[in-house]
């Protein structure tokens, strides 16, 4: 293998990099992996032979995807290192010896796949690697049909060269399906294609010539022949281009040349179809960027040449036109031509001839120089409105008056040179005033009163150049134009010619770019676009099968999207809290002006929208009445109940509260004032203090709208009821008594209203079952989403797979979570006969099932009853 060093920019690719983390000993592998994605040939395979493998990374690849226990064999130049489960050998494919040896070691088993990455050692000489790795090709295809199973598949490397075709052309004839391809790993500034033979033939005789080099590559044959004269004499010759791909010394398609090269170029067609790119790298090339002749177009079109169209070439070939004739290229290509011909003229002649072709020159440079000043003036009128293009004569003149400076300056200078080749020093006086003249009559001439009327004013009208001569110039013009156009088209034509040659799929990327589907002509771009496809379209999550689920829950794609709304809104909810925290500076504006717990208690929302209770009056001092209150009104949600709880004479005696029988709290009086008795209350018995009947919300308004108070409430509670003895009554008496023997507490139409609006916000909320279920399926849901996120993941980090498949597979991904699962039913079955007494699942039952026993909820109720008897007379 040539060992190129891996400095060059872009060598050390990504790919470059994954070989090197996955033990990769070449960036190669990554080829053949995306070759067998593709084409699915080594999971299938059992035998494998790799001609020209070293160091090998093919042969891991192969150990890694074809089956355990698979006969792999590798052969190259070079030694292998040892590789588990792989044969290796030293051997020249281009030898007999190699053929016997693979024979020795295949017995007499037929190869699956063979495959061929070989490349010759890369040398200065194209036509020879050329015609090496085409050598090499055929010999490994060679190989293949002695070693091939029949429907096995060869793989091999090609370099696009001029026998491409004529390769691919036997190939088919030895194979049921031919493809060339380029895998993404590949390099785009390589020439390499791999080429995937599948399904071979397995002829029984081949046509020697199939495999006959000289047959196959005759021109190649009679090039190298050529070739190997040109070492020795490599100036000798003019180089010639070579239309199989390379230029020699240059082994990658891609080409970029230099401005100067194309503008000084005898071929420019040529040179144009044979680059990627035009750069202005050079002084000379940058000077020339900065010409107001190189406009913005002419820059863009540079960048790519391969999409020229013919327009951006007829601008290309005019500036370079253009651009030849300020730099006086012609005449300098010509020069040498005069000064041959000046040999047979009078040495004496000699200076003065130069000396009038470089004044000649210089008044003609000049001349240039005022019309082009002239011309961008007029322009800069244009731009600014101050004319039109009708007014300046643009169209007749503005864009070939390049071309007519060029002519005139041609013209003069042959005929000035014509003439003084014939003629004496005399003569060229003569003819040197009179071009004087004709520059005088082109640089200064006045204004002709009786040219009034025509467009063109002034000395600098360059259709005024020769007064009597106007319309024959113009013919003249015209013709020459006429010329210059039909050479361009020629020009394009063979430019296009120049295109297809390097690329085959020329024409069709030509029409793709016409009809706006141009994605380009690299695979890099090729795969931007698929990535488009791919990720970027984003699956329709909206379309998928939730919509057609007729369900009113949520369905659990749904749940999975509800779920993300909702993380986004409680982070924006955060978010917007803060930043209210930050601007008012506290969370409740009540908590403010009162103390912790008075706060606590004013924020229930009991106090919400009560009119009258102004929050500054009441101060901690109040805090006795409200623990009062709140255990009263407890102790009449209670007695509404008629659930009374009864302590026992002994807290009675400890002077502890106590909960007398009809329902109001009689508290001692040491805690009367005790603020800390809220306090007291845990978390638990706090949550039942609350306003759950119509006179606790009564009295509680009226405490807070200051309607009574502390004393006046504990008085009006001290009534017959209150130290009423139940200790020695049965059971049903007291249940009774409670019943209907307790005081009438007043009751507000007022309280009655808030408190049936409390219960409807709290009948309004799910039920806890409903709350729970909805909460187990948001937890699926997110641990379905938590096992996509891992799975992708996986995927985006596996370096097997291109960005289009991995794309792929998230999006299955996703649908597959997405995808509302049915309901599985749960059969019911009963046991009895044959089912009666059977442990597990019973015989022919399938799916969820749930065993119903027919006694079980008669003999559950009469258990219930038995209970509660015994309870009862235990008592
Ligand atoms: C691009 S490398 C192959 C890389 C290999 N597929 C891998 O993944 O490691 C090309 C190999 O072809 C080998 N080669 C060139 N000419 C050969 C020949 N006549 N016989 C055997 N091997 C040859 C070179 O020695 C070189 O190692």
């Amino acid at each position: 293998m040539g060992h190129q060093k891996k400095t060059g920019k872009g060598r050390l690719d990504k790919y470059y990099h994954l070989a090197k983390e996955q033990g990769y000993r070449a960036r190669s592998a990554f080829k053949l992996i995306q070759l067998n994605k593709k084409y699915n040939f080594l999971g299938s395979s059992r035998v494998l032979i790799d001609l020209c493998a070293a160091p090998g990374g093919w042969l891991q690849v192969a150990q890694k995807y074809m089956p355990v226990k698979s006969l792999i064999l590798g052969v190259d130049l070079v030694p292998i290192k040892p590789i588990p489960g792989v044969i290796t050998f030293a051997e020249d494919i281009l030898t007999d010896k190699c053929r016997s040896r693979l024979r020795q070691e295949m017995k007499t088993w037929k190869a699956d796949v063979v495959l061929h990455d070989g490349a010759p050692n890369v040398g200065s000489n194209w036509a020879h690697d050329a015609y090496s790795q085409t050598e090499l090709v055929l010999m490994s295809l060679k190989l293949a049909t002695d070693f091939l199973n029949k429907g096995g598949t060869f793989v091999t490397k090609v370099f696009r060269s001029k026998d491409y075709n004529s390769m691919i052309w036997v190939f088919n004839q030895l194979f049921g399906k031919v493809e060339a391809t380029k895998p993404p790993s590949s390099r785009n500034v390589s020439a390499e294609i791999f080429v995937v033979c599948q399904d071979y033939i397995a002829p029984k005789n081949i046509d020697p010539r199939f495999l006959d080099a000289k047959y196959v590559f005759e021109d190649l044959v009679l090039n190298k022949a050529q070739t190997s004269t040109d070492i020795f004499a490599p100036d000798s010759k003019k180089k010639k281009r070579h239309r199989e791909g390379y230029e020699d010394g240059d082994l990658t398609l891609y080409k970029s040349i230099d401005a100067m090269e194309f503008i000084k170029s005898r071929d420019p067609a040529g040179t144009l179809g044979g680059a990627n790119k035009m750069t202005f790298d050079t002084d000379e090339a940058r000077d020339v960027a900065k010409l107001p002749e190189t406009t913005e177009d002419i820059l863009l079109a540079c960048k790519d040449l391969r999409v020229l169209g013919k327009k951006d070439f007829r601008i290309l070939m005019k500036w370079r036109a253009g651009l030849r004739e300020r730099f006086q290229l012609e005449k300098t290509e010509e020069q040498p031509k005069i000064e041959a011909g000046d040999e047979d003229g009078g040495s004496d002649a000699e200076g003065q001839l130069d000396l009038l072709a470089k004044e000649e020159l210089k008044k003609l440079r000049k001349e240039r120089k005022r019309v082009n000043a002239k011309r961008q003036r007029q322009l800069v009128k244009l731009q600014l409105n101050m004319t039109t293009p009708t007014e300046i004569g643009l169209e007749q003149d503005g864009g070939h008056e390049l071309f007519r400076a060029a002519k005139l300056a041609e013209r003069e200078s042959v005929r000035t040179i014509n003439e003084l080749r014939q003629g004496t020093v005399d003569s060229i006086n003569v003819d040197t005033d009179l071009a004087d003249d004709e520059l005088v009559e082109l640089g200064s001439r006045p204004v002709n009163p009786d040219d009034s009327d025509s467009d063109f004013e002034g000395p600098d009208d360059p259709a005024r150049t020769r007064s009597g001569d106007v319309d024959g110039e113009d013919d003249e013009g015209q013709g020459r134009l006429r010329q210059l156009e039909s050479e361009m088209d020629e020009l394009y034509s063979e430019y296009v010619d120049h295109k297809r040659e390097r690329d085959a799929q020329y024409d069709i990327k030509r029409k793709r770019a016409a009809e706006g589907e141009f994605r380009g002509f690299d695979d890099d771009e090729e795969q931007n676009g698929s990535g488009s496809d791919g990720f970027a379209s984003e699956p329709d999550k909206g379309s998928g099968s939730s919509e057609s689920d007729s369900e009113p829950e949520l369905s659990e794609d749904e749940e999975i999207r509800s779920m993300m709304r909702e993380a986004k809104q409680t982070k924006a909810a955060k978010r917007g809290v803060a930043a209210r925290k930050g601007a008012v500076g506290g969370p409740a504006v009540v908590s403010t002006k009162l103390g912790g717990r008075a706060a606590m208690w004013f924020d229930q929302p009991l106090f919400k929208g009560v009119d009258g209770i102004d929050l500054d009056d009441i101060t901690d001092d109040d805090s006795d009445s409200k623990a009062a209150v709140s255990k009263q009104s407890l102790q009449a949600a209670r007695g509404r109940k008629g659930a009374s709880k009864r302590k026992r004479p002994a807290d009675e005696a400890d002077g502890m509260e106590v909960e007398s029988d009809d329902g109001f709290d009689v508290v001692a009086p040491e805690d009367h004032g005790d603020p800390n008795d809220v306090e007291l209350m845990d978390e638990d018995r706090q949550a039942d203090y609350d306003l759950a009947t119509p006179e606790a919300m009564t009295m509680m308004r009226d405490l807070a709208n200051r309607k009574t108070n502390k004393h006046a409430l504990i008085d009006k509670h001290f009534n017959r009821y209150t130290f009423n003895d139940s200790r020695d009554l049965p059971d049903w008496f007291v249940d009774d008594e409670q019943q209907h023997n307790k005081p009438s507490l007043p009751v507000t139409k007022e309280a009655v209203r808030m408190l049936r609006e409390k219960l409807k916000a709290l009948d309004a909320r799910p039920i806890k079952k409903v709350a729970e279920a909805k909460a187990r399926k948001k937890m699926r849901a997110a641990k379905r989403v938590a096992n996509v996120q891992k799975k992708a993941e996986s995927v985006i980090a596996n370096d097997d797979m291109t960005e289009a498949e991995k794309a792929r597979s998230i999006d299955r991904m996703i649908k597959r979570a997405t995808k509302a699962k049915p309901k599985e039913k749960v059969t019911v079955i009963v046991a009895r006969n044959a089912n009666r007494g059977v442990q597990g699942r019973p015989k022919g039952v399938k799916g969820r099932y749930k065993m119903v026993d027919p006694r079980m909820k008669k003999e559950l109720r009469a258990k219930k009853a038995r209970d509660k008897r015994t309870k009862r007379t235990k008592r």
